[in-house]
């Protein structure tokens, strides 16, 4: 599992390691990492390597600064380019010169590597224009080889908001990032993410210090590993969950089928279906056993609700029975639309576990707004109001909790961005619930390996839903092997 801090938590953190060493001992530290990781990025080939720094009035640009120095006494030729000269770090200018590395008033029209110190934690709003004119130039860029500068974003990219992973405006668009201490919501959540390329964490030592709760929580494939259910000796078909859906109308019978698929590819023992669809579920599944309504089915663990099911009558009354039961139950698409007005808020008041897994849009009819900027705050509040476990569907989904616990799923694939793919995902989370996996869990586990699925697919071409749900059992083998 990967954490990351909020801006804040990080500075309590460092102040209070701080008291107990001697002054800039963590700047060196930070340094020292990242001129590390600078010259492995030259390939070890140092001396003579063009190095430019954009150099802000912070500390970041005391880093960058200090790595500068660490790369000129390596033979590199360094040029900082100071954005504030008035306010530059001047312990680690002084440093710079005395490794033979100069300033310089404009950008350098080459350059093999770009160390980007304008702004780190302490950024507030956008970039300014000074800044932000000349980060547009940096993609121009060409080094010794005539390839592309290599571009490193120092702690994060400059422009990005650090707490949320929003990128208000001009923001620097780094192959890699070194950061220190620990991950910060920017690497991991929203366009930001996309920002850093690829993270690099240096150790600073700041770890004992972190006693506050993460802001945000990554999966790894070794945690779903470990929570993914699994038959036993004793386990039969019962004992290991069934799972209900409600899904599919006349006109949708699709969705029935493909939640179905992500259903089946589960770990629950058994599959039902309760809908219009029944007679295409079975021709299609043979191991489905399927009812015409809620009222019909037969005992399940948990219900899947929503997908294609439509917004009339027959649909509010199965929603109403689901959320009658004592059950987990997952609400989707359509279910989400019946929520909005309120007028089954109050079924939401009940002891088991709901999971919503909204996109942008049902999100927007449900909470009364978009996401906007903060979309981990946004799954957060949407998850205290409605009293259940918040799946945010987008690049990097966020599951968000009534508790205030937010997860981000880092195994997002663009591949998933096709039609049905929410219908398998709505189906595998059910069958997770079913299998007895606490909400949460349920739908970061669904998550990753839905990601995960969008990925394997995508290796063979156009990624379909049907193709998403056929590549879940094949990554599931490679995980849990
Ligand atoms: N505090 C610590 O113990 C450590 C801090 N470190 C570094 O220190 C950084 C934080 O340093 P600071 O607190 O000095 O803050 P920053 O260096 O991130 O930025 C503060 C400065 O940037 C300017 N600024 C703010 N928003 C801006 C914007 N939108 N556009 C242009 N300029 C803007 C402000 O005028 C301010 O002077 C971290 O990101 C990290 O790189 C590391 O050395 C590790 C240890």
């Amino acid at each position: 599992m990967r954490q990351a801090w909020r801006v804040a938590d990080v500075r309590a953190a460092e102040k209070s390691l701080m008291a107990t060493l001697p002054d800039g001992t963590l700047m060196q530290r930070a340094a020292a990492g990242l001129a590390r990781r600078c010259a492995l990025l030259l390939d070890g080939d140092v001396y003579g390597a063009r190095v430019v720094l954009l150099v802000g009035s912070g500390d970041n640009g005391g880093d960058t600064l200090y790595a500068g120095a660490a790369l000129a006494r390596r033979g590199a030729q360094v040029r900082a380019l100071l954005l504030t000269p008035e306010r530059v770090h001047l312990a680690g200018l002084a440093a710079l010169r005395a490794s033979g590395g100069f300033t310089t008033s404009h950008l350098p029209d080459r350059a093999d590597l770009v160390l980007d110190g304008i702004v780190g934690i302490g950024a507030s709003g956008g970039l300014r224009p000074p800044a932000a004119a000349i980060v547009r130039r940096l993609g121009s860029l060409r080094g010794r080889t005539g390839d592309r500068a290599v571009i490193v974003a120092v702690d994060v990219p400059s422009g990005v908001a650090v707490d949320t992973g929003d990128v208000p405006g001009e923001a620097v668009d780094a192959d890699v990032t070194v950061t220190f201490g620990c991950l910060k919501p920017a690497h991991v959540i929203g366009p930001a993410a996309v920002r850093c390329g690829e993270v690099e964490l240096i150790d600073i030592g700041l770890g004992p210090a972190l006693v506050m709760s993460p802001a945000v929580q990554l999966a790894e494939t070794s945690d779903i590993a470990e929570w993914w259910p699994v038959p036993g000796a004793t386990s039969d078909k019962y004992t290991r969950g069934v799972v209900g859906l409600a899904t599919g109308s006349a006109g949708y019978p699709g969705a029935a089928l493909l939640g179905c698929t992500g259903a089946l590819a589960g770990p629950s023992g058994m599959v039902r279906y309760a809908g219009s669809a029944h007679a295409e579920v079975v021709r299609a599944h043979p191991s489905v056993v399927a009812a015409p309504r809620v009222a019909d089915s037969g005992r399940v663990q948990a219900w899947v609700c929503g997908s294609g099911l439509g917004t009339g009558a027959d649909a509010r009354t199965e929603l109403r029975s689901v959320l009658a039961t004592s059950l987990p139950v997952l609400l989707d698409a359509d279910a989400i639309t019946l929520l909005v007005g309120g007028k089954h808020a109050e079924d939401l008041r009940r002891d088991a576990p709901v999971v919503l897994t909204p996109h942008d849009g049902e999100f927007k009819r449900l909470a009364g707004e978009s996401p906007g900027a903060d979309r981990a705050g946004a799954a957060a509040r949407l998850a205290a109001w409605t009293n259940a476990v918040v799946l945010l569907k987008g690049d990097r989904t966020i599951v968000a909790t009534p508790a205030g616990e937010i997860w981000v799923n880092p195994t997002g694939s663009a591949a998933l961005a096709t039609a049905g793919s929410g219908d398998v995902l709505a189906g595998l989370l059910g069958s997770l619930l079913a299998a007895g996996l606490p909400a949460v869990k349920a739908a970061v586990a669904a998550a990753f390996v839905h990601g995960l699925a969008g990925r394997h697919a995508a290796l063979d071409g156009p990624v379909t839903a049907p193709d998403v749900a056929a590549a879940i059992r094949p990554v599931l083998g490679r995980i849990l092997q």
